[in-house]
């Protein structure tokens, strides 16, 4: 396949390692790559958008000014959601190039363990699923196992909404809380993904398999997530700018907690430890009174609902 890949930083560059490793043509547009955007999209049969949220809609426009090649495969990596709208990212595409094919692809997949050759398994999702196919030949290999799914939303969704409770992780990991608190804090954080992600139309099966509770594991335990150290640095009292001002790459849970908690206020929906996340993110409550805050919420059957 010829596969222009928008997005030069830890994500692009290993997807489009991946993708070279199994002979595709592959062009990488970055902000300080050699290759313009319209070359880069020069015949492509498939676009991996791997950009941080931030840049999404910008590049959007960009990819609309030039133009797709007919049938091209649009294909979401970025784990965010848009602060004007408070859609993932497949919604933007899907909004302006409604006539191609939409894949999201997603699951426990750390940059850093991929391109360091080690196993993972991920998840194309789409509601065409010759797409999600193509999509997973094209990737699949003996280290990197590719599963398909026609629930794109939930798929999506998982890995937007893990990084929340990733910055969570990180914070009882940071204040030392122990394997009970955080085995607490992953299993009522995926409650509350499923919450959000059947508000939104995923499918709540989809968040036990592997973009939500397998990536949950992951950026929960490892400190290669960018989103679990920000969460352990605030968790060791450190001020959000200086942990930020340290941080290698994007941790798109700060932005997406903000723009959950306050799409959750309008449409009452209960988000409790996303709540405490921007809480603590915004400086308003240190770590500790933000776990007080969720040790004594109203006592309640354990349920996911
Ligand atoms: N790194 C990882 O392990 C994984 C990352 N993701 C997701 O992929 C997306 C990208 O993440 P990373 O590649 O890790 O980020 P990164 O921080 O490594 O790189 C981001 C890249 O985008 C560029 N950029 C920043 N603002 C831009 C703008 N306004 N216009 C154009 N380019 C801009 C930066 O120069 C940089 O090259 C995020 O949504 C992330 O959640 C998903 C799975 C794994
Ligand atoms: O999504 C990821 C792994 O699946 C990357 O996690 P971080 O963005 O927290 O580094």
């Amino acid at each position: 396949m010829r596969i222009a890949v928008l997005g030069g930083g830890a994500w692009g560059t290993t997807l489009a390692g991946l993708a070279a490793a199994q002979d595709h043509q592959v062009r990488v547009w970055s902000r300080s790559g050699a290759l313009s955007l319209g070359e880069v999209l020069a015949q492509a049969e498939a676009v991996f958008s791997c950009l941080p949220m931030a840049a999404v809609a910008g590049a959007i426009d960009q990819v609309l000014a030039l133009g797709l090649p007919a049938g091209a495969i649009v294909l979401n990596a970025t784990k965010g959601l848009d602060r004007r709208t408070a859609r993932p990212a497949s919604s933007l595409w899907q909004a302006r190039f409604a006539d191609h094919p939409l894949v999201v692809l997603s699951g426990p997949n750390l940059a850093a363990e991929i391109r360091a050759g080690l196993p993972a398994a991920t998840v194309v999702a789409s509601a065409d699923g010759q797409a999600a196919g193509r999509i997973q030949q094209c990737l699949a290999s003996e280290r990197f196992r590719v599963y398909t799914s026609a629930d794109w939303r939930g798929v999506e969704l998982g890995g937007v909404l893990k990084n929340v409770i990733a910055i969570a992780a990180g914070v009882s990991d940071g204040l030392g809380l122990g394997a009970n608190a955080k085995a607490a804090l992953i299993t009522r954080g995926l409650a509350e993904m499923i919450r959000v992600g059947t508000h939104w139309g995923g499918l709540a099966e989809t968040f036990y398999g592997l973009s939500g509770l397998g990536d949950l594991l992951t950026t929960c335990n490892s400190p290669l997530s960018r989103n679990y150290q920000v969460g352990f640095g605030l968790g060791k009292g450190q001020p959000l700018e200086a942990v930020l001002e340290h941080l290698q790459g994007t941790a798109e849970g700060v932005a997406t907690a903000a723009i959950l908690a306050e799409y959750a206020r309008r449409s009452a929906l209960e988000v409790p430890i996303t709540e405490q996340v921007c809480a603590v993110l915004d400086g308003l409550r240190p770590p500790t009174e933000a776990l007080a805050a969720l040790m004594t919420r109203r006592l309640r059957e354990e349920g996911g609902g």
